[in-house]
């Protein structure tokens, strides 16, 4: 593969990317990074959305105009009926169908139980990060963001 370093604007950071990372004018998509008792929000895809029944993060494609900070709140209102407050933004992917994608880290208020909208999400689970390298059906982006922590491209607060 063909990899050339970039240097992440946001992070500061140099980053190994290949040739298909970000490119203007392609789809954007935001996700939500929530933990709670150092797991992770996940949900599962519903069966009438691209991807169907596979395991991910919340979030969805950005729409024109909207900041990547109001879609992650728009989507996570969508998906799962909560109310979230973007942190930082932890680390940028891109997919390989050419999606870039923002992971933003959220909070949540501890007591809230999120309600999937069953239009897009089946249901939602909290997981440790072992549980989601060994998950068969998740989006290889989650893997992949793991692998990025442990190599301290991304920077979280708490053990994961
Ligand atoms: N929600 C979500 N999308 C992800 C993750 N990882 C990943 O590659 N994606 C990709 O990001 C893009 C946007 O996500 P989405 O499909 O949930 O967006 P959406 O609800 O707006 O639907 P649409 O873009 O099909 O209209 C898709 O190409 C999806 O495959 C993830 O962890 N969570």
């Amino acid at each position: 593969m063909n990899l050339r370093l970039w240097t992440n604007p946001i992070l500061g950071k140099s980053t190994r990317m290949s040739d298909n990372m970000p490119r203007i004018g392609k789809k954007r998509g935001v996700v939500g990074v929530i933990f709670r008792e150092e797991k992770l929000l996940i949900i599962r895809r519903s069966l009438t959305v691209t991807a169907p029944g596979k395991l991910c993060l919340p979030g969805g494609t950005i729409e024109k105009g909207e900041s990547e900070q109001f879609a992650l709140v728009r989507e996570m209102q969508e998906e799962l009926a909560i109310d979230v407050e973007p942190i930082r933004l932890l680390w940028r992917s891109v997919t390989p169908w050419g999606t870039t994608l923002a992971w933003w880290l959220s909070a949540l208020e501890p007591d809230v139980l999120p309600v999937p909208n069953p239009a897009e999400v089946s249901e939602y689970h909290w997981m440790d990060s072992r549980e989601i390298c060994n998950a068969r059906e998740m989006l290889p982006s989650l893997p992949e963001f793991i692998q990025a922590i442990r190599a301290e491209e991304v920077r979280l607060d708490i053990a994961f």
